[in-house]
């Protein structure tokens, strides 16, 4: 047989992180960490959230070309997270099919808002997520949500000492 075609390079198959993947995730998190583009992880914190990831794994060589993560914060409300996709394969519909597949995970368990924190804004508004100001939730689930001590919900929440972290970016929800 020739060579791959274009189009059978690209394609790939999304499914659940396993172990395995961390060095991969590790990767692609390094393509953008630097430029602050993603916040980095500690390859502890990738195996703390492993099941909560899923991957696109290259159909012709097995690869992990990219991820994305979806953490639930509370009964109605989860965060896209470390949506990533290997620089080389940039637009060609990888990110998408991440990005669906985390909002079915989302429908199944039960969540009904998905919130995001990033600089791809129109990528995201592709999928519904617009544009918000305040953290949408009320003031008692504001409180509960103060006792946690993920870094995430502290952006989420807007906390004065995570702001560095977030500078720039939009925050953006979408009702599913
Ligand atoms: C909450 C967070 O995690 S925020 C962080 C988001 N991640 C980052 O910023 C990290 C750096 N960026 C990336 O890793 C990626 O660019 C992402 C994740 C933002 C997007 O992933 P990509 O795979 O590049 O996006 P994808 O290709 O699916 O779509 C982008 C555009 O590519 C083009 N495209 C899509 N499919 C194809 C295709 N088959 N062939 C050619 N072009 C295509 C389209 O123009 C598409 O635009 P659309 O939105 O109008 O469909």
């Amino acid at each position: 047989m020739g060579d791959l075609s274009t189009t059978d390079a690209k394609t790939v198959t999304i499914r659940r992180a396993r172990t395995g993947d961390v060095p991969a995730l590790r990767r692609l998190l390094d393509q953008y960490v630097q430029q602050r583009i993603l916040l980095d992880k500690a390859p502890v914190v990738l195996y703390e959230d492993i099941q909560e990831f899923w991957v696109a794994e290259r159909d012709s060589d097995g690869q992990v070309v990219g991820c994305g993560a979806l953490h639930v914060m509370w009964e109605d409300l989860a965060e896209v997270r470390t949506l990533a996709v290997d620089r080389d394969l940039k637009g060609s519909g990888v990110g998408h099919q991440v990005l669906a597949k985390l909002l079915e995970t989302a429908r199944r368990v039960g969540v009904s808002r998905v919130f995001c924190l990033t600089f791809e804004v129109d990528f995201f508004a592709k999928h519904g997520f617009v544009e918000i100001g305040e953290t949408p939730v009320e003031t008692d689930v504001y409180m509960e949500l103060l006792r946690s001590y993920d870094e995430g919900v502290a952006e989420f929440l807007g906390l004065e000492r995570v702001k560095p972290n977030t500078l720039g970016n939009s925050r953006m929800l979408l009702h599913l």
